[in-house]
């Protein structure tokens, strides 16, 4: 049954202290314009709602602030006040959306969180869905899809070594579970912000080259797990993507994007080459002109462009992104699940063998490039605040 819960009851244990600040029913006076009814009603019907989880209790924040207060300007929280920061970042990264806008898309999001907790009312909370053992993503099966969310927003979703770890697992878990089709995404802002720079500081007793050695080990098996998964495997890129995050996109079946992200492959700022095989998958997916501004000149794609590009699927607007793609997802999840494995395989298997052979030729160039002075160079101005993309 639908649960009625009040301010105290939509923090959940993750976030215990996020308090979706639109349940107040204190609205200021310069929300009150255009949408005031629908804005109110919203407000109230954001009470009647099922948990809807962090991620989507972040935007109502978000929205909420911006649409009664207008651009964040409160000095930033600090490294270890881990939720206002999340608060901070998300009403943040709305930058200079106007109120009206704003309060709109708090309307418009509400209502698609109300018509989907209307036609799923049986749904179990996400607590009970997830499954354990993973500490850098939350990773839940339900209507016949393997959801693999990666879970550091305060990092903007940053890999670690841990994390590119797990999500290996989870592919392989995914690959025997019951489910039809399987989902990466990001939770908070960010899709993610590729390869966590942090990694390259922990070296061995051995010395950076056999650190570089494991990191390219590390790579090909990654990627090598995103060549040979058997399903339908979508990406639900949620906001700004770069690095190896945007490469193994080419390897992906379908790519659904929400109109904020963008994709950013600034390899050559770093000193390294590209990965993910994005070597053959993006001149062929977008002809090399256009592969080579984003893989040697780093040139950032809107979400409109990756599209127009043929990287990215659909693009969809933010305010109802999650509710659309969901939508699609759990209807095409219903689909003969041999049927859509065997046409993957039709469509992918005659090139594995040579996407693993590019896959190994790209580590072991990168295995290089991570021990030159320009990757250094890179790595450490960005870990010393130098630098950023
Ligand atoms: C097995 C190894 C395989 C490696 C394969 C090769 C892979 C290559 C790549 O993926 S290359 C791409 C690498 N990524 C970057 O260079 C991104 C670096 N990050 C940034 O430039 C910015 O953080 C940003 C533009 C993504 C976001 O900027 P902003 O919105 O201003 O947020 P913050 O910078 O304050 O970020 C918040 C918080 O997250 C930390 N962080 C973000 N990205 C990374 C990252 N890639 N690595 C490590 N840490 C990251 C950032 O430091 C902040 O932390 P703090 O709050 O200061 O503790």
């Amino acid at each position: 049954a639908r649960l009625a819960y009040s301010a105290e009851q939509i923090s959940v244990p993750v976030c215990s202290s996020l308090q979706v600040p639109a349940l107040q029913l204190h609205v200021s006076k310069t929300a009150m314009r255009a949408s005031q009814k629908d804005f109110e009603s919203a407000l109230s019907q954001v009470k009647l709602l099922k948990d809807p989880g962090n991620e989507v209790k972040l935007k109502l924040y978000a929205l909420y602030k911006q649409a009664t207060e207008g651009p964040c300007n409160t000095p930033k929280p600090g490294v270890f006040d881990l939720i206002n920061k999340a608060k901070w970042d998300a009403w943040n990264a709305l930058g200079s959306l106007p109120k009206e806008t704003a309060r709109q898309n708090y309307v418009d999001l509400v209502s698609g969180l109300s018509s989907s907790s209307d036609s799923s009312s049986q749904v179990k909370p996400e607590a009970d869905r997830k499954q354990p053992g993973y500490e850098t993503l939350v990773v839940t099966s339900e209507d016949s899809i393997t959801k693999i969310m990666m879970n550091r927003p305060a990092k903007k979703n940053a890999m670690t070594t841990q994390m590119y770890n797990e999500i290996m697992l989870a592919l392989k878990a995914a690959s025997k579970d019951d489910s039809a089709i399987t989902v990466l995404t990001g939770n908070g802002d960010y899709y993610s912000s590729g390869n966590d720079l942090s990694n390259f500081t922990d070296i061995p007793p051995e010395g950076i080259e056999e650190k570089a050695k494991s990191g390219a080990i590390l790579l090909r098996d990654f990627v090598d797990c995103f060549i040979d998964f058997p399903k339908p495997l979508i990406a639900v890129v949620n906001g700004p993507a770069v690095g190896i995050s945007v490469t193994i996109l080419g390897l992906f079946d379908t790519v659904y994007a929400s109109n904020r992200a963008t994709f950013h492959t600034p390899f050559s700022h770093l000193g390294q080459s590209p990965e993910g095989c994005s070597s053959y998958t993006f001149p062929k997916i977008m002809g090399p002109a256009k592969a080579a501004e984003m893989l040697i000149f780093g040139k950032k794609l809107t979400a409109a462009e990756a599209c127009a590009q043929g990287l990215v699927t659909e693009v969809f607007p933010d305010s109802t992104f999650q509710k659309e793609v969901w939508t699609r997802l759990k209807a095409y999840s219903k689909l003969p699940p041999n049927a859509m494995r065997i046409s993957k395989q039709v469509i992918r298997n005659r090139e594995k063998e040579k996407l693993h052979a590019i896959n190994a030729e790209e580590s072991r160039v990168l295995q290089e490039r991570w021990l030159s002075d320009e990757c250094t160079n890179a790595v450490m101005n960005f870990l010393t605040r130098k630098a950023k993309l």
